[in-house]
C-alpha cells in the first residue's frame, strides 16, 4: 500500500467509529475485510492504520524478508517530505484489515500528526450503509488482484 496524494492534516481529536465496524471473513482469495454494522456519515474518522513506524528503507527490507501474506501489511507514505512505512504485521488494530478498492472506495487514508509523529487515519468519504465493506484505494496499480479483475473482464 502507498499514499501518493498529499493528504497530510492535523488531528482534530476526533473519536473514531470503531464500534460501527466488524471484521468478517469474505473468501479464501481476499481473506477477511472490515464491514459497517451501522450507517456512517461522510467525513467520519473510522479507525487508524496502527503499527510500527519505520523508514521506507526498513519497510523495503521487511518486504523482502516477509512471506507474501505478512508483507501485505506494510503501508508506505510521505510525511514532511520524507518516506516512511507503517508495518501493521503484528498490530491488533482493525485498520490493517481494510481491503483495496480503487474503483469505488468509500474511505481514504490521511496522514495526520500526533506529538510530532505521523499517524495514518482512515476517514469515510461518503455515506456508508450498514453491511457495506470498508475499502480504500491502495494506490498501487501493481497489486495482483487488480490484474485478476481485468483478466475476468477480458475473457
Ligand atoms: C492489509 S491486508 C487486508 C486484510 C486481508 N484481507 C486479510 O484477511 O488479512 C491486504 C491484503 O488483503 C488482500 N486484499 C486486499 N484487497 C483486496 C482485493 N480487492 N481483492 C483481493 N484481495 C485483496 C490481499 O491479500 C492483500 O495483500
Amino acid at each position: 500500500m502507498r499514499l501518493r496524494k498529499k493528504t497530510v492534516g492535523n488531528v482534530k481529536q476526533n473519536t473514531s467509529c470503531e464500534e460501527k465496524l466488524e471484521v468478517k471473513f469474505i473468501d479464501c482469495y481476499k481473506g477477511s475485510g472490515v464491514f459497517a454494522v451501522g450507517s456512517i456519515a461522510k467525513g467520519k474518522l473510522l479507525t487508524h492504520y496502527e503499527g510500527e513506524l519505520i523508514s521506507k528503507e526498513e519497510g523495503n527490507r521487511r518486504h523482502e524478508s516477509y512471506s507474501n501474506r505478512d508483507g501485505s501489511f506494510l503501508f508506505f507514505f510521505k510525511y514532511k517530505k520524507k518516506n516512511f512505512c507503517i508495518d501493521a504485521t503484528h498490530s491488533s488494530g482493525i485498520g490493517r484489515m481494510v481491503n483495496d478498492n480503487h474503483k469505488k472506495p468509500n474511505s481514504k487514508v490521511v496522514v495526520e500528526e500526533v506529538d510530532g509523529h505521523p499517524i495514518l487515519s482512515i476517514y469515510s468519504i461518503r455515506l456508508i450503509h450498514t453491511g457495506e465493506e470498508i475499502c480504500f484505494d491502495y494506490q498501487d496499480p501493481s497489486v495482483p488482484w487488480r490484474k485478476v479483475c481485468i483478466d475476468k473482464v477480458d475473457t
